[in-house]
């Protein structure tokens, strides 16, 4: 194990961050008795407190692979491990330290934009749900729109609670489903703006699928999927040199 240390810094309190890895990961579907192969043996590692975006035409099997990687899919055949500390346990350990923004958002119906905010917070037992889920909402802009049901809001404005879902009980990994999909450019820019400094505020990984090239651009890492082949933009790399430097190996 090798412990990289930030330029004066105190030790021995090393950040001890977690990363997933996919390893000759497969997927495919029977679908009227032929098989569908989205993608065969594709190995890829996320570190938390860095950003990736997956691009890729639409079909290749962007939003499949999002849910392989956080654990709420299970490959054909392949191996997803989640790894922290010296520990390596199965991607279904994530569950807990995820938040997943859906590309139909899931919100639930019958809850205001405050509850449905409050919620995952409420199932983890904290007392101090609602005041966090406020001020979650009031930083996508939704401050008066609170006690509104989704069906009250815009398909924008439902994209924001369900970012402002995923971020408010600070995971360490967030999943975004074409988080800026329904917005307009203003908009995207700062739900963008929230994502990025919320992960970065707390250490957290981000896995963006988008097709806005705008919003790739902005990650540390970009991948492409096409035709069951997923390719390292390798022309972008803007790894945070100082979250590496606190990393654990
Ligand atoms: N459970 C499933 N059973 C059968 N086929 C599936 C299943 N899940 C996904 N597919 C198929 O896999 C293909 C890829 O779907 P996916 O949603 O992952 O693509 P995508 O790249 O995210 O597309 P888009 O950009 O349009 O959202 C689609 O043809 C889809 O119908």
């Amino acid at each position: 194990m090798s412990i990289v240390t930030q330029p004066n810094s105190i030790q021995p309190n090393a950040i001890q961050l977690s990363s997933i890895q996919l390893k000759n990961i497969s997927q495919s579907f029977t679908l009227n008795e032929a098989k569908v192969t989205l993608f065969e043996q594709l190995n890829l590692t996320i570190k938390q407190g860095q950003s990736y975006a997956i691009t890729g035409p639409s079909g290749a099997g962007k939003s499949s692979l999002l849910m392989l990687m956080s654990g709420l899919e299970k490959p054909t055949s392949g191996e997803g491990l989640y790894l922290t500390g010296n520990q390596a346990t199965s991607l279904e350990s994530l569950r807990t330290d995820i938040g997943f923004i859906f590309q139909q958002f899931h919100l639930l119906p019958e809850l205001s934009a405050l509850n449905n905010v409050a919620l995952p917070l409420k199932l983890r037992g904290d007392k101090t749900a609602v005041n966090k889920a406020t001020a979650m909402l009031t930083k996508v802009g939704l401050s008066d729109r609170m006690n509104h049901s989704p069906s009250e809001l815009s398909g924008g404005e439902q994209q924001r609670v369900a970012i402002a879902r995923a971020l408010v009980f600070q995971p360490r990994f967030i999943f975004a489903d074409e988080p800026t999909g329904n917005l307009d450019e203003k908009s995207a820019g700062d739900i963008a703006n929230t994502l990025f400094s919320c992960c970065k505020e707390n250490n957290a990984g981000l896995v963006m699928v988008t097709h806005s090239e705008r919003l790739a651009q902005r990650a540390d890492h970009i991948y492409r999927l096409n035709q069951g082949r997923l390719i390292q933009d390798s022309s972008h790399n803007r790894e945070s040199k100082v979250l590496e430097a606190a990393y654990v190996n």
